[in-house]
Formats: C-alpha cells, sequence, structure tokens
C-alpha cells in the first residue's frame, strides 16, 4: 500500500543491495523504519520479537529467511536447522510452518548447488501469491459490504468493526481484514471502521495508521466497548483476521476476538474472518483443544510503549511492582460463531462441508487421515 504516496510491501529484497528489508512496525505508528535482514537470527528475532507479525507475513518472511541461508549454506543438515530455529519462533500461526515445510519440501529433492536460487525465486512465489490471495479476498468482501451499502440511505457509512490488525502490514500487501476495506473505499462506498486498541501490543494503531493513510473514516476504540456499540445499533459487520482455522472452522485469533464473537452473536450482527488458505490448518478439528496458544512476555502488558512529551518513544509501566501478568496472547472463536469465512476463492460458512467444497485439493493433500 501507500505510505505518504510512495508504494510499499512490509517486506521486500532491495533492488540495490539485494538485502531482505521490512517494515519494523515496534515504531509505527509513531515512526516508520526499516530495516534489513541478513543472519537467521536477525530473521528469527523478527519474528519473535514481532518487528514483522501477522500470519501471512511472518510466513513469507520466514520464507526468505531460508532463502537468505540457502545461499550461504545449502545443506541438507543447513535446511533443517534454519527450519528448525525459525519454526521455533512463534507457535501461533500456521503460516510460519506451511511456509517452511514448503520450502523444505520444495528444496530437499534438489542438488545444493540448486538451493539457493530456487529457494529465493520460491520466497519471491510466496509473497507474491499473499499479494493476489489477499486482493481476491477483499474483492469478496467487498461484495458482502456492498450488500450492506444497499440497504442504507446513500452516503450512509457502513460501520465495521475491526480487531487487532489483519491489514497489509500483517501481510506482504493489501492485508486480509482490511483488504475489503480498501476496496469498498476504493470502490466509494463510505465506510466507518471501529478500530479495537488490541491490548497488549495495541495493533489497532497499526489498523488506525493503515486506515489514515487511506483515508478510510475510523475511530480508534478500546477493546471493552465493543459490545455497548453493538447494542446500539452501531455496528453492521464485525470482520476481523486469523492466525490458524481449522478444518472446522474454528479461528484462532488475536486475543479478545472470541468475546467479539460473543457480542456480535448477542446482537445478531454478522461477524466474518478473513481467510487466506494457507492459514486453514487441515489437520486440527478442535481449535480450543488442539491449537497452541502463544504467551507472550509480561512487559508487554506490565507496559506501555508511547510517544512521550519530549518525543521520544518509550515504554512506562502501567501495573505495580510485583503484580504478576498474564498474557496469552490468542483466543479461538468456535466455528459456530462465524457467520463465515471471506477466503480467495469465495465466501463460505465456517465448516468443514463448506471449506472441503471450496477447496478439496487443499482438503485431499493435507487430510487428517493421510
Ligand atoms: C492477517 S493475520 C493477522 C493476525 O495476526 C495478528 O497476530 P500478531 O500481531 O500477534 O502477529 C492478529 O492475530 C491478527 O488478526
Amino acid at each position: 500500500m501507500k505510505v505518504d504516496g510512495v508504494s510499499y510491501r512490509s517486506i521486500w529484497r532491495d533492488a540495490a543491495s539485494d538485502e531482505v528489508r521490512i517494515i519494523d512496525q515496534r515504531w509505527l505508528p509513531h515512526e516508520f523504519r526499516v530495516a534489513a535482514l541478513n543472519t537467521l537470527e536477525e530473521f528469527a528475532g523478527a519474528i519473535r520479537d514481532m518487528w514483522v507479525r501477522g500470519a501471512p507475513l511472518i510466513g513469507a518472511t520466514a520464507a526468505y529467511g531460508v532463502a537468505s541461508e540457502m545461499a550461504k549454506n545449502a545443506s541438507d543438515s543447513h535446511l533443517d536447522h534454519v527450519h528448525a530455529v525459525l519454526n521455533a519462533t512463534r507457535p501461533t500461526a500456521i503460516n510460519l510452518a506451511w511456509a517452511l515445510d514448503r520450502c523444505r519440501t520444495a528444496l530437499r529433492p534438489l542438488p545444493e548447488h540448486e538451493r539457493a536460487m530456487a529457494s529465493r525465486q520460491l520466497a519471491d512465489a510466496i509473497a507474491d501469491e499473499d499479494v493476489e490471495i489477499n486482493r481476491q479476498i477483499g474483492l469478496h468482501g467487498l461484495s458482502l459490504i456492498r450488500d450492506i451499502a444497499s440497504q442504507k440511505p446513500a452516503g450512509e457509512p457502513v460501520r465495521l468493526l475491526t480487531h487487532c490488525n489483519a491489514g497489509w502490514l500483517a501481510t506482504v500487501d493489501w492485508g486480509t481484514a482490511t483488504s475489503p476495506m480498501y476496496q469498498a473505499a476504493d470502490a466509494g462506498i463510505p465506510l466507518h471502521v471501529w478500530v479495537d486498541e488490541t491490548r497488549p501490543r495495541n495493533q489497532g494503531a497499526l489498523t488506525a495508521w493503515e486506515l489514515g493513510s487511506h483515508g478510510i473514516g475510523h475511530s480508534y476504540i478500546t477493546d471493552n466497548a465493543g459490545g455497548h456499540l453493538m447494542q446500539h445499533g452501531l455496528v453492521d459487520m464485525v470482520i476481523t483476521g486469523t492466525d490458524r482455522t481449522t478444518a472446522t472452522g474454528d479461528v484462532c485469533n488475536k486475543i479478545g476476538t472470541y468475546l467479539k464473537a460473543l457480542a456480535a452473536r448477542d446482537n445478531d450482527i454478522p461477524f466474518y474472518v478473513a481467510l487466506p488458505s494457507p492459514t486453514i490448518d487441515w489437520r486440527v478439528a478442535d481449535g480450543v483443544g488442539e491449537i497452541p496458544i502463544e504467551d507472550r512476555p509480561a512487559t508487554e502488558v506490565s507496559h506501555i510503549q508511547g510517544r512521550a512529551p519530549d518525543g521520544g518513544i518509550s515504554p512506562v509501566q502501567v501495573t505495580p511492582e510485583g503484580s504478576a501478568v498474564g498474557n496469552p496472547a490468542f483466543d479461538v472463536t468456535p466455528a459456530r460463531l462465524v457467520t463465515g469465512l471471506i477466503t480467495e476463492r469465495g465466501v463460505c460458512a465456517a465448516s468443514e462441508d463448506a471449506l472441503t467444497a471450496l477447496f478439496p485439493d487443499l482438503a485431499r493433500a493435507n487430510s487428517r487421515a493421510s
């Protein structure tokens, strides 16, 4: 997407230096900083410490990390080592393992001297595929937004609520939950987006930064406000991203998503999830029971980062000394609370039958039975 009129992806290979570069999201929305990733630890650290974040972007970053390492050492043992180091960085988003497995499966049969180029091409392909998948998700989501808009007086905005950042910053481009918003805005449909701040890391500030940059009307709200807004008829549709969706349609996403789904159901508001197919875990049926939920550092909750009066960006402590902290980073919304899944192949119910019908090739290739 554009940043001050300049088109960016969240990760790219610099034409001059051939370095892999990323937007270092730790400093947004206050500062736009670019970082280069050159070593395995830099790639691993960028994922683990959320310089890059978001399921699809984590997968793409891992693929670029494999390519970077294959250029230095293309042996089987190093390929396995790279896979293990990167796969250990974060446990919940399935895209990480999906990308690493895809890379290793493609590279293993090749002679070592072909692996550097092949891994480089595969990383670029994974990135390009993500962009197109998200663009397609946007078009299918646009249809849903257009239907809502058609039932409103001309000029009255469609009011969406979203949680966390499933934006272009969480993917290579377009975003998943935000892609329908961008497509609707570009089609001239008036929108207003309620943006959950999403404690503790406040990824909602990234969404607000994205939407503001695209000229889309929005309000930055506390995580606890969504139910009240729904009760008072101020939300037409909830749309979120996902880090791992099971073969049966259970949706794992940022902590707090489940509570939004409960409030949406209680107020008869459609709750949609933007779901790129690499984020489907075909081998898991019970999301609550089987998806590993990342526990992140306590300092993410005990401290909050912002711009200080002197203009610097710094963390401040918000909890008393000695208070224990809990920081589960994700939760699982059962399929029964999900109105529909917006995929690159269309919108479907959150069910095994519907996902299998839309992706028979993927369901067969990844069947739990096999
Ligand atoms: C399009 S995936 C976005 C997804 O990833 C975020 O998690 P994190 O910021 O911890 O990487 C969040 O769950 C978003 O919905």
